[in-house]
């Protein structure tokens, strides 16, 4: 795989963090988590292939362990609040000081720097903070954060992987580690460039749901089937839109043109009405195989089973019988290979990975039993 031999250490975190590690972790890298002690069960559900290390980072010994594994890591994942890594001893200069070829990645809301960097926030706070959330919404209404996938998970964890990827291609020429400052802010309006660099062109000119992507357009949206599903419309450029037209049955001529855009809430009118008027799977019969950039809205379950995925294999099952996607991008070569077995328990590994990073197996019962590190392994819940 392409990150195999990348050693990293995750400290735990709540959401973008983990999707990060588990990112590299499926296509390659080995990703020890290091959990809190004395936590009753992890709330990381994106621990896919990682292992589990749980230490006391208030206590110096757990600090002195922990820079022990970074001395021998590639990466060091952290999710925490500006200062709070310093404030453990295990600040950049601490941790690179000791292994200069360490990339250092922080993962943060707001970033390193600036009046917001030490504020508490979540993903509707980044969202907001980056000017996207002020564009998602429906017309009239205001504005909706969809789940929490553009900052925690596009702009944050998958942005961080990326920047460690990179740092590590650096590494590869200059043979230095160096910090990876991500804030999710940052992260999330850069994945918006395409917003802000098309403004120019007018596509975002009228009030939020109004404008050409945004729900205001009727051949770009969803719309409700006879039996209570849906259907995505996407059908933006004449020909494919010409397509659309034929596959509700209507006729161009009978309607207002494509681009008229006091027309659109009449256009609007006239495709609900005829969407509402067969089932899903009619109008997958009705679309499947032409260009009216038609498709049905399927749900978590339906995903597997649908031919094409199934034809590509783009979602598998675990041995937990859970339903997960398949990593992408898909490298020819050397491509992905999610672990398919269950998440590790906090601390299932502390007692072998110690012992795999140099640790004497007395200084392990040592810190075991003085509860600086905690091991909770598979056979002891059987
Ligand atoms: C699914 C829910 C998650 C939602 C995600 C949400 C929408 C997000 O946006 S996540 C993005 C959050 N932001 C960031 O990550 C930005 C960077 N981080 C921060 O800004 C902050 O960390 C923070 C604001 C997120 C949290 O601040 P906090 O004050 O708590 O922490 P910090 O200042 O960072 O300091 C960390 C302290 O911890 C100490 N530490 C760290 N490691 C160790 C260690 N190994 N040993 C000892 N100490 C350690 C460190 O020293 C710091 O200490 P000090 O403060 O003294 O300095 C899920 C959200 C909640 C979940 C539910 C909940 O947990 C209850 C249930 C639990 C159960 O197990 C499972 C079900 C739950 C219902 C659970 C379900 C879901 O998972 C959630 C709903």
């Amino acid at each position: 795989m392409a990150l195999a031999g990348v050693r990293v250490i995750e400290l735990a975190g709540l959401a973008p963090a983990p999707f990060c590690g588990m990112i590299l972790a499926d296509f390659g890298a080995r990703v020890i988590r290091v959990d809190r002690t004395k936590v009753p069960m992890t709330v990381d559900t994106q621990a896919r292939g990682k292992q589990s290390v749980a230490l006391n980072l208030k206590n110096p010994r757990g600090v002195a362990v922990l820079k022990r594994l970074c001395v021998q890591s590639d990466v060091v994942l952290e999710p925490y609040r500006k200062g709070v890594m310093e404030k453990m001893g295990l600040g950049p200069e601490d941790l690179l000081k000791e292994n200069p070829r360490l990339i250092y990645a922080r993962l943060t809301g707001y970033g390193q720097s600036g009046s917001y960097a030490k504020a508490a926030g979540h993903d509707i706070n980044y969202l907001a903070m980056s000017g996207l959330l002020s564009m998602l919404g429906r017309s009239s209404e205001k504005p909706y954060a969809p789940l929490n996938l553009v900052a925690d998970f596009a702009g944050g964890g998958l942005m961080c992987a990326f920047g460690i990827v990179l740092a590590l291609l650096e590494r590869s020429r200059s043979g230095q580690g160096q910090i990876i400052d991500a804030s999710m802010v940052e992260g999330a309006a850069y994945v918006g460039s395409f917003m802000w660099k098309s403004r120019s062109l007018g596509l975002w000119n009228r009030p939020r749901g109004e404008n050409l992507l945004d729900s205001g357009a009727p051949f770009y949206d969803t719309y409700r089937t006879s039996d209570g599903k849906y259907m995505a419309v996407g059908a933006i450029e004449p020909q494919f839109y010409q397509q659309l037209i034929q596959g509700l049955g209507l006729y161009e001529a009978d309607l207002p043109a494509q681009m008229s855009v006091s027309d659109w809430p009449q256009l609007r009118q006239t495709f609900t009405r005829v969407f509402a008027s067969k089932t899903q799977e009619e109008w997958i019969r009705v679309f499947d195989g032409t260009d009216a950039c038609v498709t049905p809205v399927l749900s978590f379950d339906e995903v597997l089973s649908h031919p094409h995925n199934q034809a590509r294999g783009s979602f598998f099952k675990d041995s937990q019988g859970e339903i997960s996607p398949r990593p992408a991008p898909v490298l020819s070569r050397s491509p992905a290979e999610p672990c398919h077995s269950r998440d590790p328990f906090i601390g299932e590994h502390t007692r072998s990975v110690l012992k795999e990073y140099g640790f004497e197996q007395a200084q392990i019962e040592q810190l075991l039993s003085a509860g600086i590190a905690e091991c909770n392994e598979a056979k002891a819940r059987l």
